[in-house]
């Protein structure tokens, strides 16, 4: 098993190669763990500070985003750092490494190091493989455990800046044909300080090559697509869409939309604001669906009248958005790029558009819109109405 930390214990130990992953040159390297920051199904995640040792002669330059700024030479502390670590052989293939490898957007977690380790405990033979990333400050299950403690909501600025910079990453994503597959508050990472938000935790995530089969037992429950729940197993992307639909609800609501108490309640949940399914959508996601089809509509009125009352606090912008994305049909539901243009972020492009980060009283300003020449590729005819009137 991984070596427990308290919050007063911290770990030290020197590794012959770990590589950076920006260079891809390897070095030994002294990590200091001292702070154990998650427990998920799959690994442990600590904060850390890693160092160059003495003998190496290594200048390469690494910066953090978040609050303390180290500079990159022999002798000095780096970080601080997230260690996920995780066996480097299970029968759950992990494409993280690969995945974190590949990507690089502002919306992303970076991955800064990596390096593979034997456990502490002598009995113990399993290898890990550790991934050092950038450490951010909170996640959004946090932020809105936070504001709920308040009987607040995060503030509506701070939301529509937060599902933006969700919807900018799953464009980049879905882009590259990569689906994260377990969108949901925990593994979206957020300075509250800044307004930053990068989604983490690509254990679950796959490039997704169309008429490839993927198995449909992935996502956590409350925020699993109604194809996955069905058991499609040619779902593409727009499955972490509506994942990120249930997030924007969960930030209105203070708690999770849909609650299915075990994994076949999750439709029957879903159906109490979008109504029953029709049977094209079992047919075009899987022929074979043979559980309860909640054919029973429990409301009488229209569907974007049940949204009102569900979200009766929300703005109708939101609302709308809302109607937009929590779609049975995966072709029908939003793309990232038509999120992204959704009235609901109009003011985000106004110049006076500010943000009072948590507990301050200084507003700071936003760059949302500094897209690169690949995600403006990937906006299409929708990067004109985007960039209009900044
Ligand atoms: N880079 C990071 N900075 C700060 N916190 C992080 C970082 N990466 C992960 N965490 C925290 O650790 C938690 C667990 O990480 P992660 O989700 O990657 O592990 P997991 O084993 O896949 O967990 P789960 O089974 O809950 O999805 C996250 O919910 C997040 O709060």
């Amino acid at each position: 098993m991984p070596q427990h930390l308290s919050s007063t214990t911290s770990n030290e130990y020197t590794i012959s190669s770990v590589v950076n992953n920006q260079t891809s040159t390897a070095n030994e390297m002294t990590v200091v763990e001292y702070k154990r920051i998650g427990e998920g199904a799959f690994g442990t995640v600590v904060e850390a500070k890693l160092k160059y040792t003495s003998h190496n002669n290594n200048t390469s330059t690494i910066t953090t985003t978040t609050t303390t700024t180290t500079t990159d030479s022999e002798n000095q502390w780096l970080g601080p750092f997230a260690i996920k670590r995780v066996p480097v052989q299970t029968e759950y293939k992990s494409r993280e490494l690969e995945i974190l490898r590949e990507v690089n957007h502002p919306n992303i977690v970076s991955l800064r190091f990596y390096f593979e380790k034997e456990s502490s405990n002598p009995k113990d033979k399993t290898i890990y493989q550790n991934l050092v990333m950038e450490c951010l400050p909170s996640n959004l299950q946090n932020e809105i455990k936070y504001y709920k403690q308040s009987k607040y909501t995060i503030p509506y600025p701070h939301m529509k800046a937060y599902t933006f910079q969700l919807a900018r990453a799953m464009l980049y994503l879905h882009g590259f044909g990569i689906s994260h597959r377990d969108i949901k508050p925990s593994n979206i990472l957020v300075d509250p300080a800044t307004v930053t938000l990068k989604i983490c935790d690509f254990g679950s995530a796959k490039k997704l090559e169309p008429n490839q089969e993927s198995v449909s037992y992935i996502c956590s429950r409350y925020y699993r697509a109604p194809e996955l729940i069905i058991g499609c197993t040619r779902y593409t992307p727009k499955i972490d869409i509506w994942g990120l639909g249930c997030v924007v609800a969960e930030m209105f609501l203070g708690k999770p939309l849909f609650q299915g108490q075990e994994p076949e309640l999750q439709l029957k949940e879903i159906t109490k604001l979008l109504g029953p399914p029709g049977n094209s959508f079992f047919f075009n996601n899987n022929e074979n669906y043979r559980g309860n089809m909640y054919s029973t509509k429990t409301f009488t009125c229209k569907i974007d009248q049940r949204f009102k009352q569900v979200f009766s606090n929300s703005p109708p912008d939101a609302i709308d958005l809302l109607l937009k994305i929590l779609v049975y049909s995966p072709e029908q539901r939003a793309s990232p790029r038509e999120v992204l243009v959704h009235p609901f972020f109009h003011e985000l492009k106004s110049k006076d558009f500010y943000v009072y980060p948590r507990g301050s009283n200084k507003p700071i300003k936003l760059d949302l819109f500094n897209f690169s020449p690949l995600e403006l590729k990937l906006l299409g005819p929708y990067k004109d109405e985007l960039l209009s009137s900044i």
